[in-house]
């Protein structure tokens, strides 16, 4: 049965539809990858992932004023709004909670919460969670990681060689822009890393005195430019393009049949840019938004 919160939204109700639909295909459980943006989240039932969603990072400073008594209740309640963000959203609802007897419960029998973070203060306020599980390298199944390699790359290239096949080139359109490509051994060969499209715009539009702040154009702009918007547009576009291009044609000679796959929050963008300038180079790239959660559904949950 379908619900949101504008239907006379009834956690009881809610929680006892979903919690037998979903606990049918194993224990439910919160998948957390804290990213420089913004939180990514993804609600697992057993190995299969039902959804996913982003919400902002919480505010380090105030919650590290909170009692830890305080802060255990907060960040519990924190995972519960954030599900129930996704019932306002008009998707199905969810439930806050495995299992619980009443609505006084409900807030005190926490979620099972995996966390992979490349932010070590928003890494640090989930610690005093109840049931949290940090996910480090080591426990990854990937040769060749080196130790301060993001947990996020190592993850989502697990995952996208899980789920596409190897080897393959996973590319990250996030706050940083990231390459990481490993064989057909699942050994890491190597990668590299930029700013992203949105940090090159705002750095460009803080650092200087001149340059307005400036956001990204829909579809692929003209190269030269007779404005400042235009011109900023022109060169973080094209540089970013040319440089995307370059690095998937040199992984082709390396690899010619690998996989490619493009994840993160501008990779919408990025595709659309790269299917307009290099039409052969995007036809090879499979959009990935959840590689990271493919990833952490590959956990043994011992580890
Ligand atoms: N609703 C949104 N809020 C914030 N950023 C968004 C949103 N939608 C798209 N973006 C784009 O996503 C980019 C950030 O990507 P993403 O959310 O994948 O980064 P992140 O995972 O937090 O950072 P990283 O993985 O690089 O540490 C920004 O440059 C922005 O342009
Ligand atoms: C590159 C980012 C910021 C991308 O999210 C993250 O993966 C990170 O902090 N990595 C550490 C450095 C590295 O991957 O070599
Ligand atoms: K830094």
């Amino acid at each position: 049965m379908e619900k949101s919160i504008a239907d006379n939204f009834s956690p009881q109700d809610c929680t006892d539809n979903l919690t037998s639909e979903l606990t049918g295909k194993g224990q439910i459980k919160i998948a957390l990858a804290i990213g420089n943006s913004r939180l990514h989240w993804g609600l697992f039932a057993g190995k299969t992932l039902e959804k996913t969603w982003d919400t902002e990072h919480l505010k380090a400073d105030a919650v590290s004023r909170l009692s830890e008594a305080q802060k255990v209740e907060y960040l519990v309640q924190t995972v519960r709004r954030s599900i129930e963000e996704l019932s306002s959203q008009n998707l199905r609802c969810l439930p806050a909670t495995p299992a619980f007897s009443s609505p006084d419960t409900l807030s005190l029998v926490p979620l099972p919460l995996v966390l992979a973070s490349v932010v070590p203060q928003q890494t640090a306020i989930w610690q005093s969670y109840p049931d949290v599980r940090i996910i480090t390298l080591d426990q990854l199944q990937i040769g060749g990681l080196y130790p301060t390699l993001g947990i996020d790359r190592a993850l989502a290239l697990l995952g996208a060689g899980n789920q596409l096949g190897w080897p393959v080139l996973l590319i990250d359109a996030g706050t940083a822009l990231t390459f990481t490509g490993a064989d057909v051994n699942r050994y890491l060969v190597g990668g590299a890393i930029l700013p992203g499209l949105g940090l090159q715009l705002s750095s460009l539009g803080k650092k200087t005195a001149a340059l307005p702040l400036i956001s990204l154009p829909e579809n692929l702009p003209h190269r030269w430019a007779t404005d400042t918007a235009g011109g900023i547009q022109s060169g973080v576009v094209y540089a970013t393009v040319a440089g995307v291009r370059d690095f998937i044609e040199d992984w082709r000679c390396l690899f010619p049949n690998s996989k490619i796959a493009l994840t993160g929050g501008d990779r919408t963008l990025l595709l659309q840019y790269l299917a307009s300038a290099f039409p052969d180079t995007a036809s090879a790239v499979i959009v990935a938004p959840e590689a990271i959660f493919w990833g952490i559904s590959l956990l043994s949950v011992d580890c």
